[in-house]
């Protein structure tokens, strides 16, 4: 099977602090792969090397066979992110928004349509500026998708949503699977991760510490949850795990 996302040896510090530390990543076409980490890990970091929003001091990232950097429009036709930090105007409405964003493309979804199964249908018309942090979290998913993109990087994507908001975005992921659509998904909730993902990666501190099914993670890590597993292979507390998701 081709590689629908590589990543060789990416190395990444900010003045002292190291956040990829050698992050090779192969992610097969067709594959949901869910990304693992405490806060600081590195996650954000490698999805968006991946983007290319970060040039690696080392190390190459490659989308469908394209560098990120170099072929930036082209891997851009291919490849739709939704990052913690959405960029929308401000003054227009939930469907101009999206409008916007779908006319970059030559073969993306209806926006109506889009909007209707992320359950935005009802803020069709209100302007960026009002929505609720919920609404505003389902559109920045609404434009990574517009573009009918072949892989997609979601970071944090249930964030702040409700639990019916979570499960209408967990169906429409279902259904970009079904699709074939590559998808990357940065998350700190579990029982998101063990629904959606066939492969996981946990990133600790700028390395992968482990891979694998989520069965073979919490094998791996004789644990009996994705849960389980993922603190005992980084080493944390149910505690920090609590943080992590009030802070996603
Ligand atoms: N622009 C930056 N300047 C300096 N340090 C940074 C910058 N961006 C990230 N870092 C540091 O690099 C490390 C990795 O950050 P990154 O955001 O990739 O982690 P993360 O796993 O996504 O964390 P979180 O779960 O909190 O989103 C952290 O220690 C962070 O403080």
């Amino acid at each position: 099977m081709a590689a629908a996302v590589q990543v060789k040896n990416a190395r990444k510090r900010y003045r002292k602090k190291v956040a990829l530390d050698g992050v090779d990543l192969t992610v097969e076409a067709g594959r949901t792969v869910g990304i693992l980490g405490r806060n600081g890990a590195g996650k954000t970091t490698l999805v968006e090397t991946i983007a290319g929003l970060r040039k690696p001091d080392a190390g190459t990232a490659r989308v469908m066979g394209l560098d990120p950097i170099a072929d930036r429009a082209r891997v851009r036709m291919v490849l739709g992110v939704q990052l913690q930090k959405a960029i929308m105007h401000y003054d227009l409405t939930v469907i101009e928004n999206l409008r916007l964003h779908r006319s970059f493309y030559p073969e993306g979804r209806d926006p109506d349509e889009l909007l209707e199964k992320l359950g935005l249908a009802p803020s069709r018309d209100t302007r960026f500026g009002r929505l609720s942090g919920g609404q505003a979290q389902r559109l920045s998913v609404a434009a990574a998708l517009v573009g009918r993109p072949r892989v997609v990087i979601l970071d944090e994507l249930t964030t702040g949503l409700d639990p019916e908001g979570r499960r209408g975005i967990w169906r429409v992921i279902e259904s970009l699977r079904e699709e074939g659509v590559t998808i990357l998904l940065v998350s700190h909730a579990m029982d998101e991760v063990a629904r959606l993902c066939d492969h996981v990666v946990v990133l600790d501190e700028g390395r992968v510490r482990a891979e694998g099914t989520p069965e073979e993670l919490v094998s791996q890590a004789g644990a009996t949850n994705l849960e389980q597993a993922f603190l005992s292979l980084v080493g944390a507390t149910e505690g920090e795990l609590d943080t992590l998701k009030g802070a996603a």
